[in-house]
C-alpha cells in the first residue's frame, strides 16, 4: 500500500509542555484512520501540524510534501475539515461555490451542486439562515467536492444530532471515499465511527499509546463475563480492566491466551470503545 502520511517523531512544545510527544503515524491508500484520545490529548495539535498550520519538531511527510514549508501546494491535494470550521452567516451556498470554484483547482462545482440537491440547502440559501446540522453538511459538500487524495477531519459531526451525524458518515464513504485515497478523523464519539475505521491511534499526553488495525486489535483484546467462582483465577491472567454490573464480572485482556479465557468465562470481542476506556485505564494507573 501506498504511503499517503507520515509523521515521524513528531513533536510540539508549549512553553515547557510537550502536547505532542515523539508521534509515529504513518496512513496508507486505503485507509480510515480514528486518531482517538481524551479532551487535552493532542489530537487537534497533531492535525494542525500535518497540514502545516503550526510548527513543530520532527518530520511529516503528506503526498511528498513537508507541510511546514510547502504548505501552499500541499493543501491543493488535502481537504480539511476543521472543528472550529467557520463560514461567513452573510454568505450564500452559489456565492461559496463561485469561490470555491475560482481558489481550488481541483474543486467541482457540478458534484457540489449534485451533493447539495440531496439536502434542504438552496443555492440562494445564506449561511446565516441554515441550522447547524446544515451548515455542516454545506462544508461537507465544499469537502467532497474537491478531488483530495488525503481527508482530514477533526470532529465533523460535533453538535450533530444523531441522524445527521449518521448521514454524515455514510456520504462520506459514499461521495469520498475510494481505495486511492485516506482519511484521518479526530472524534469523541468513537462507537459511531468504528465501523468505517480501518485503523485506530489512540493518543493520551500527547502520545500514541496503541496504533493497529482494527482487524487486529479486535483479534488482541477480549472481553470476558467472568462467573464469581472463576473470578480469582481470571484476575491471574492480568485483565487490563475488571467491572462488575448485577453479579457479573467483565474482565478485558490483552493479548491472552485464548484457551485459558475460554475456562474462565464467555469470552466476546469489546468494542472500540471498551478498548478504548481499557487502554486509556492502563496508562493512567
Ligand atoms: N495555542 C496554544 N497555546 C498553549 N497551549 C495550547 C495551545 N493549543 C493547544 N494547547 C494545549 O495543548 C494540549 C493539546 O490540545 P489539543 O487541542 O491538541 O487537544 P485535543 O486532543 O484536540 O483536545 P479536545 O478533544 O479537547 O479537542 C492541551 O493541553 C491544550 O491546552
Amino acid at each position: 500500500m501506498e504511503n499517503l502520511v507520515s509523521l515521524k517523531k513528531v513533536s510540539k512544545q508549549y512553553g515547557k509542555k510537550a502536547v505532542v510527544d515523539q508521534v509515529d503515524l504513518t496512513i496508507s491508500a486505503g485507509q480510515i484512520v480514528g486518531l482517538v484520545g481524551p479532551n487535552g490529548a493532542g489530537k487537534t495539535t497533531c492535525l494542525q501540524s500535518l497540514l502545516g498550520l503550526t510548527d513543530y519538531d520532527g518530520e511529516i511527510d503528506v503526498l511528498g510534501f513537508e507541510p511546514k514549508s510547502q504548505r501552499t501546494a500541499m493543501l491543493e491535494q488535502v481537504a480539511y475539515i476543521a472543528d472550529v470550521a467557520v463560514l461567513p452567516k452573510w454568505i450564500t451556498a452559489n456565492q461559496l461555490l463561485s469561490y470555491m470554484e475560482s481558489i481550488h483547482p481541483k474543486f467541482s462545482r457540478e458534484k457540489a451542486e449534485s451533493f447539495l440537491a440531496k439536502t434542504n440547502i438552496g443555492l440562494t440559501s445564506k449561511v446565516g439562515q441554515l441550522s447547524k446540522g446544515m451548515v455542516v453538511q454545506l462544508h461537507l459538500a465544499l469537502i467532497l467536492a474537491i478531488d483530495a487524495q488525503v481527508l482530514v477531519l477533526d470532529e465533523p459531526t460535533l453538535g450533530l444530532d444523531l441522524l445527521t451525524r449518521r448521514q454524515f458518515y455514510s456520504h462520506l464513504l459514499e461521495e469520498f471515499y475510494t481505495e486511492e485515497k485516506c482519511i484521518l478523523i479526530t472524534t469523541h464519539q468513537i462507537e459511531e465511527i468504528e465501523h468505517i475505521l480501518t485503523d485506530v491511534a489512540f493518543i493520551q499526553d500527547g502520545k500514541i499509546v496503541l496504533a493497529e488495525s482494527t482487524e487486529h486489535i479486535k483479534e488482541r483484546f477480549k472481553l470476558v463475563a467472568v462467573s464469581p467462582e472463576n473470578e480469582s483465577q481470571a484476575s491471574s491472567l492480568k485483565p487490563l480492566t475488571s467491572n462488575r454490573l448485577m453479579g457479573i464480572t467483565t474482565m478485558l485482556f490483552d493479548n491472552a491466551d485464548s484457551s485459558a479465557l475460554s475456562g474462565v468465562g464467555k469470552v466476546s470481542t469489546p468494542s472500540l470503545a471498551d478498548i478504548f476506556v481499557g487502554v486509556m485505564a492502563k496508562e493512567v494507573y
